[in-house]
């Protein structure tokens, strides 16, 4: 396929060169090329589709990079990277060495603000607006964010404290597609609702009219007070209330409708935000029938579609946890599922269905999942709050705060622990070993294999405080889970082959490679299971009978297990030589897991090749 508009935009200048009437053609051939685009590479499709028209209007009407445009989760600008100067760079989307699948300050100058955790984009955006009124720029700042993430405490911290400030030049764009990787859940997301089922678009001419104050001002008092008095708060009036003047809701397909308000909104001071109306995966059938399917993609053939049909391979660790929870659930009348919107990436589709009172999805709200997690358990139930490694990050005070000071038997299944692959730095589980391990109370385990995954599940939920089971993305050396469940001795290691000089300490998904580098050396090799508690009185012996000790973990070095391990064996006073292998100190970009994981020699030849290096000094 052919894209001459496309291909004459090099930055948003040449966008700002071309006539209105060309725009729309630039609208369909940026859709057609992002499809192929993306059906090669794989990455997120649905969003990006739904977000054409308003990347093209954004580059538009504001002077960028001048004026800042800040994305919200930034999964939704691969048109905004293609408009940008990254067309030709879309080839290596998320590959070894190619251009990230989300924003990047290092990338381009039109990246503003790194992203793909969700809902920080209102807070920057008014962090750059309050920089552009202490310098006195003329600079406008724009934060694009979606239904989905609006449901974010974050996001709502930002609007209080923005909707405050009468003096500064920000326009809060909601991008309503009535989507958060799933159908979005709670209140917010009713109270959109209603108010599209209730009106039709706003045309840009009443936008505009609302925007240059022709409205008469007594028409629009008594609207609100008819509001008011039905309790019918419209999500205008929500957002009003938090000091914002709310535009829309806008038809954010329909460029006629886009541009003018922009215009129109860019004459403003003070807190503004427009609602504008998309639909996930505007413009490819398939995608708009199955957004949620089309929300993250590997490559696929796009004129057949994602084809959906199972092959019989090895579970993932996620499948294994979503069969789990299901087993358990049936078992256990007090296990509850809680999700924060990441039902599908979870594996808790089937959970949901078989136990829906049982289920529950608080929105990208994972501070608060913990915390209602906690209120769960203290009230008797099992609650096992199936989260993502990084996502934990954000509910760390929760964590230590409110379940394990109170000590509450809260069951943490601890998804994409370690190097993910595709979504890269943002999205690695990194340090949950490190940041879990050093809370009092906490349990923590990280499976070899799918079967110990389950049974480590199952060991978490007899036990009476707060465990984690940490497991990586995809899946592992294909141990088939036993359908009966025993729990494992907690703090109890297990060797695996019993060597000569050379002991290997592995923790988790780095057990199998172990195996292998052991046979290599005939070492010892250690499936640790336990990060806490550690199984200190095998580490001692372990210690006693080797002259080199290695610790291997798909975590951060800096205090990961490995140095839990180091503080166990500085105890003694003849002790053996410690090598701490695990993720290096800075952060690891996009590409293959694999590849990701012998960049840093966590694969065979690396641990081999440290190994020996350590030897190569001493002679
Ligand atoms: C803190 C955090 N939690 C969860 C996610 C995973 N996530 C990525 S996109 C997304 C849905 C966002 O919905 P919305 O903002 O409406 O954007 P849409 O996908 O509809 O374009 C979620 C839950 C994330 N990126 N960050
Ligand atoms: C943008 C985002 O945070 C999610 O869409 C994430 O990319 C999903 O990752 P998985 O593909 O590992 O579920
Ligand atoms: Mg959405």
């Amino acid at each position: 396929m052919s894209y001459p508009t496309l291909e004459r935009i090099s930055t948003p200048t040449d966008l700002r060169a071309l006539e209105r009437r060309q725009l729309n053609t630039l609208a369909n051939e940026l859709r057609a090329f992002l499809i192929e685009s993306v059906s090669r590479t794989g990455g997120h499709l649905s969003s990006n589709l739904g977000t054409v028209e308003l990347t093209i209007a954004l580059h538009r009407v504001f002077n960028t990079p001048h004026d800042r445009i800040v994305w919200d989760v930034g999964h939704q600008t691969y048109g905004h990277k293609i408009l940008t100067g990254r067309r030709e760079a879309m080839s290596s989307l998320r590959h070894w060495g190619g251009i990230s699948g989300f924003p990047r300050r290092g990338e381009s100058e039109y990246d503003t603000f790194g992203t793909a955790h969700s809902s920080t984009s209102i807070s920057a955006a008014l962090g750059m607006a309050v920089a552009a009124r202490s310098r006195k720029e003329d600079r406008h700042a724009v934060a694009v964010i979606g239904d989905g993430a609006m449901s974010a405490g974050m996001a709502f911290e930002a609007l209080n404290n923005a909707g405050d400030m009468n003096d500064i030049n920000l326009l809060v764009i909601l991008n309503d597609n009535e989507m958060s990787i799933s159908q979005p859940v709670g209140a917010l997301t009713k109270i959109l609702a209603r108010m599209l089922s209730g009106s039709t678009y706003n045309t840009a001419r009443r936008v505009g009219e609302k925007v240059l104050g022709i409205a008469p001002p007594v028409a629009e008092l008594a609207r609100k007070v008819e509001e008011y008095a039905k309790g019918m708060l419209s999500p205008g009036t929500l957002f009003e209330e938090f000091g914002f003047h709310y535009y829309g809701p806008i038809d954010g397909h329909d460029l006629d409708a886009l541009i003018p308000t922009l215009n129109n909104l860019k004459k403003l001071k003070g807190p503004q935000f427009l609602h504008v109306i998309t639909r996930k995966g505007q413009g490819y059938k398939l995608a708009e029938a199955d957004p949620i399917l089309y929300h993250g993609v590997s490559k696929f053939d796009h004129t057949a579609g994602i084809q959906t049909a199972k092959t019989a391979g090895k579970l993932t660790y996620t499948q294994v946890f979503g069969d789990w929870l299901c087993d358990a659930a049936t078992l256990d009348a007090r296990i509850v599922g809680i999700t924060p919107a990441m039902r599908e990436g979870s594996g808790m589709v089937r959970f949901a269905q078989e136990h829906p009172e049982r289920y529950f999805d608080v929105g990208i709200a994972e501070q608060h999942a913990v915390t209602f997690a906690a209120a769960l358990a203290c009230e008797g139930f099992v609650p096992v709050v199936a989260i993502y490694s990084t996502f934990l990050q954000r509910a760390y005070d929760q964590l230590i705060h409110d379940v394990a000071l109170q000590n509450l038997p809260v069951v943490f299944a601890i998804d994409r622990g370690g190097l993910v692959g595709a979504d890269g730095a943002t999205h690695h589980g990194a340090y949950d070993l490190s940041y879990l391990s050093c809370i009092p109370n906490m349990v923590v385990m990280a499976p070899a294999d799918e079967n110990e995954c389950r049974q480590m599940l199952h060991t978490a939920t007899q036990h009476a405080g707060p465990s984690a089971v940490r497991y990586p993305r995809g899946s592992g050396s294909g141990v088939a889970p036993a359908a009966k469940m025993s729990a494992l001795p907690i703090g109890k290691a297990q060797v695996r082959r019993q060597g000569t000089r050379i002991a290997l300490l592995a923790f988790g998904s780095m057990v199998s490679l172990a195996e292998g580098v052991g046979e290599t050396l005939d070492a010892t090799v250690v499936n640790m299971r336990f990060i806490k508690p550690l199984d200190e009185a095998l580490v001692l012996e372990l210690a006693a009978h080797h002259e080199l000790l290695v610790t291997l973990e798909e975590n951060a070095v800096i205090g990961g297990a490995g140095a839990e391990v180091s503080r166990v064996v500085e105890t003694l006073a003849q002790r053996p030589r410690m090598l701490r292998l695990g993720l290096p100190d800075h952060f690891i970009d996009h590409g293959d897991q694999a590849q990701l994981l012998a960049s840093v020699g966590l694969d065979e030849a690396g641990i081999l090749a440290s190994i020996n290096a350590l030897y190569q000094r001493d002679s």
